[in-house]
């Protein structure tokens, strides 16, 4: 895989790190997981595939001593704290970076590690509503909303990181040194929303929330209520679209007005969602399916993967669980990403065999255990 031989400490935290760490292991890069000590019961960390756990307690100065020591014989460290805990645990980069000189710090944030909201918490809604992107999004007359917490903490934060990662890994095969990436969740889902910015001159996002076009504004940029309770999503705009549109839905294009008439779409809106309230799904699939005019199926999490396309491409994948979850992306056509099929790892679970691969002895491992800086956690076997 493209990641083989790339070894990734990733500090647990919430849900940005582990989709980082995650897409490092699907691509191939050997993550491990440090988990806190004493353990919680459970993990958080729903997005284990691929990684292997060691829990340390960093509090103690013989755990910061033994992260010290894997960062030395590792390539990467991705850390989720807000500014200023790595430092407190004498975990800062100028300390690691000197130690191993080869080191990708990976600082995954908020806020990044500059400026008045640093050290400040927060979650996804909050940076996706100082990057200036929130307040695009939500539909006429209501307050911003924020689809999920997709955008802040996996698109411009996860996704990010490790794109900055593995931006920082090319560059060192040929400087031969690592360096930091401070990637804040503000500005990276600023950095993706670089299109708004630059399209403001056409015009685009001239009117307020949610009467433009791609903001639900349109009625050729819309969902719409089927009769069995489910949803079509149409993105009709270029004209020779929307024509196939009108056609699919049954109406004679010389009686309506023409397709960017904004004062006109309030009105094409309820005309459309009545329309799509007479046919099932199913059967506005049949009308629409095969044709150009845009017009898809809103899926739910139970159909996706059963979708004809979704199944021809293998979008979805099932682990030795029989849980679904979405096949890793893109698609490299010689090195292509293996995501794991097993579980994702008990905390703890790898304590031992990771600390003997990063040259700890049987004695200072079990020294450590005994001062209660590691633990262990032995899966139990299946009744
Ligand atoms: C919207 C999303 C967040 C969604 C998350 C939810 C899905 C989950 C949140 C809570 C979960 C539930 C909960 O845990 C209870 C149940 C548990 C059960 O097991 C499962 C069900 C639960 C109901 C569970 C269900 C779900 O999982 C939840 C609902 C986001 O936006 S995520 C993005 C958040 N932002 C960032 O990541 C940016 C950077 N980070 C930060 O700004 C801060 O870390 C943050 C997130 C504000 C948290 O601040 P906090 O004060 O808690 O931490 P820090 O200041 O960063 O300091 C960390 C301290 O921990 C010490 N430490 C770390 N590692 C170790 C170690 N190995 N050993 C010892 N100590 C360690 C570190 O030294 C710091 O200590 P100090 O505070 O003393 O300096």
């Amino acid at each position: 895989m493209a990641l083989s031989g790339v070894r990734v400490l990733e500090l647990a935290g919430l849900a940005p790190t582990p989709l980082c760490g995650m897409i490092l292991a699907d691509f191939g890069a050997a993550v491990v997981r440090v988990d806190r000590a004493p353990r919680s019961a459970v993990s958080t960390d729903v997005q284990g595939r691929g990684k292997r756990s060691l829990a340390l307690d960093l509090k103690q100065p013989a755990g910061a001593a033994t992260l010290r020591r894997l960062c030395c014989a590792a390539d990467v460290l991705i850390e989720p704290f807000r500014r200023g805990v790595m430092e407190k645990l004498g975990l800062g980069p100028d300390v690691l970076l000197q130690e191993n000189p080869r080191l990708i710090y990976a600082r995954l944030t908020g806020f990044g590690q500059t400026g008045k909201y640093a050290r400040s918490a927060g979650h996804d809604i909050n940076y996706l509503a100082l990057s200036g992107v929130l307040s695009k999004m939500g539909r006429k007359d209501e307050n911003p909303y924020a689809p999920l917490n997709l955008l802040a903490d996996f698109a411009g934060g996860g996704v990010i990181c490790a794109l900055g990662i593995i931006t920082a890994l090319y560059e060192r095969i040929k400087s031969g040194k690592g360096q930091i990436v401070d990637a804040s969740m503000v500005e990276g889902v600023a950095y993706l929303s670089s299109f708004l910015w630059k399209s403001q001159n056409l015009g685009l996002w001239n009117r307020p929330r949610g009467e433009n076009m791609l903001d639900s504004g349109a009625p050729f940029y819309e969902t719409y209520k089927t009769s069995d309770g489910k949803f079509m999503a149409v993105g009709a705009i270029e004209p020779q679209f929307y024509e196939q549109l009108i056609k699919g839905l049954g109406l004679d294009a010389d009686e309506l007005p023409s397709q960017l008439s904004f004062s006109d779409w309030p009105k094409m809106k309820k005309k459309f969602a009545s329309i799509f309230a007479q046919k099932t799904q199913a059967e506005w699939c049949n009308i629409f399916d095969g044709t150009d005019a845009c017009v898809t199926p809103v899926l739910s999490f139970d159909d996706v993967a059963s979708h004809q396309h979704n199944k021809q491409r293998r979008s979805f994948i099932k682990n030795d669980q029989e849980e679904i979850s979405p096949r890793p992306a893109p698609l490299l056509s010689r090195t292509p990403a293996v995501p794991s099929c097993k579980r994702d790892p008990f905390i703890g679970e790898h304590t031992e065999e990771i600390l003997l691969e990063y040259g700890f002895t049987k004695q200072e491992i079990a020294k450590l255990y005994s001062d209660k800086v590691i633990e262990f956690s032995k899966p139990k076997p299946n009744l």
